[in-house]
């Protein structure tokens, strides 16, 4: 048997749409396999009732197909599903892992993203690989078509939960189909100021780069209290605030001593609209590790 943690993660960051993600220090998936004749799928843990155990329809199905690696395979979730914190892609990037090593199929971390991505395509329909990039690779992480780059960021982040359903096949139907040339200028250079702060290990320069015009205001308004909550994060002293994923998790980077009144102010403000929710005081943080064979 091979067991893998995978973190949860917050793909775009704003500015960086389909393309940037984070790994976070937690939550996590636990994934265990065993060698088996064909893939069968359990599931325990955070919103387990709602996550399919059919192979076709659970992520790690279609992992296993792609590397030919039929087993057994136990997703205790951490993250729950629909959340904005890359819960499906946790799964796919932990039993990415955890089947290369099962089957010594011998590929490295980069050469499983595009394996990991197939279970994004289930999901959401389009491989995309923002969210198992990190929960593969770890720190900031940059997909492209071109593949990945990553940098070791250590950031202060808060990751607030509220208790609504989003779903990425949902929240990618209201993405504008284009974007104006000064729009395109503003977010070029927010994503470039987030990429140079995530190398200075700069919160204040990340915050700044998160701002987007394009995707994230139509992805808020499918999160009850999301301006709310990002007035108070930001009067409590984050740096920057975003929809993370595609919601309805709300992101804010800040200073380490800034994270508990932001997780604070956050909630209070998610309270007001009468939503609950939690926060994860958190950090850019480690890939996916097998911690047991
Ligand atoms: N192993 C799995 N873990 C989580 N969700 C799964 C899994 N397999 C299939 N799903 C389905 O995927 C959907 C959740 O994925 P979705 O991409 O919408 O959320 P997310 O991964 O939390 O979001 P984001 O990618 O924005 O961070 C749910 O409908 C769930 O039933
Ligand atoms: N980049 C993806 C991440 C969510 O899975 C999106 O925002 O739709």
């Amino acid at each position: 048997m091979v067991t893998v943690r995978a973190p949860a993660t917050s793909a775009n960051l704003g500015s960086g749409f389909d393309v940037f993600g984070v790994a976070l220090d937690r939550p996590a998936d636990i994934v265990h396999v065993e060698r088996a004749d064909r893939t069968t799928i359990e599931v325990t843990g955070v919103g387990s009732q709602y996550i399919p155990t059919d192979p076709d329809r659970n992520v790690v199905g279609a992992v296993a197909e792609a590397l030919d690696a039929p087993a057994h395979i136990r997703i205790d979730k951490g993250v729950r599903p629909s959340s904005g914190l890359g819960s499906s892609a946790a799964s796919s990037a932990a039993a990415a892992l955890a089947l290369n090593e099962l089957y010594d199929r011998g590929l490295s971390r980069e050469e499983l993203v595009p394996v990991a991505a197939e279970g994004e395509a289930v999901v959401s329909g389009e491989a995309h690989a923002d969210n198992v990039a990190p929960a593969l690779l770890g720190g900031f992480t940059v997909a492209t078509d071109e593949g990945v780059t990553t940098v070791d960021a250590d950031i202060p982040l808060v990751a607030c939960l509220p208790e609504i359903a989003v779903s990425t096949r949902d929240a990618r139907r209201v993405v504008p189909s284009d974007a104006s040339i000064e729009d395109m200028v503003h977010t070029v250079g927010r994503a470039a100021t987030l990429a140079v702060g995530m190398c200075r290990r700069d919160a204040d320069l990340v915050g700044a780069g998160m701002d987007d015009r394009v995707v994230t205001p139509a992805r808020a308004e499918l999160i009850n209290g999301y301006h709310e909550v990002r007035e108070a994060a930001l009067d409590a002293g984050a740096t920057g605030v975003t929809v993370s994923g595609a919601g309805p998790s709300v992101l804010g980077v800040c200073q380490a001593a800034d994270r508990t009144r932001v997780a604070g102010a956050m909630l209070e403000a998610f309270d007001e609209a009468d939503v609950d929710a939690r926060a994860y005081k958190t950090r850019v943080g480690r890939g996916a590790e097998v911690f047991e064979s």
